[in-house]
């Protein structure tokens, strides 16, 4: 979507509000937004940081249930993991449902690391 309204000013204060304007826009250089979202890069990065350090714990666990003969997808875990995800979210104020998801997806991502491990393509 493209969509583009123009900026208007807001009746109150005369301050210019922008709404509703296309991601392509440029910010104002003034806009409060540049700290924010360095705020926001800043946190996205430690996001990844825990991401990859997830991942490496999964590599862990494929090598353990290659030796244990454990299958990489185990259901119950599955949905241990994504229950946990939801009622961590509601304690720290994060959509559960938003959580939930976000998780279910990441372990079929995880389940198919293992799974390359434990049935590699001939
Ligand atoms: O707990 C496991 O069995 C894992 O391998 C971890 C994990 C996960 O990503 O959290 C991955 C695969 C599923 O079987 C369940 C959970």
């Amino acid at each position: 979507m493209r969509e583009i309204r123009s900026a208007g000013l807001a009746p109150k204060a005369g301050r210019v509000h922008f709404r509703r304007m296309s991601i392509d826009t440029p910010l104002p250089p003034e806009s409060r937004m540049h700290d924010l979202r360095k705020r926001i890069d800043a946190l996205d990065s430690r996001l990844v940081a825990l991401l990859a350090e997830r991942s490496r714990l999964i590599d862990e666990a494929a090598a353990i249930k290659l030796q244990e003969n454990l299958p990489a997808r185990i259901s119950t875990r599955v949905e241990e993991v994504a229950l946990n995800a939801r009622r961590r979210a509601e304690v720290e104020g994060l959509n559960p449902e938003l959580a939930e998801r976000l998780w279910r997806l990441m372990m079929e991502y995880f389940i198919a690391q293992e799974d390359a491990v434990l049935s590699p393509d001939p």
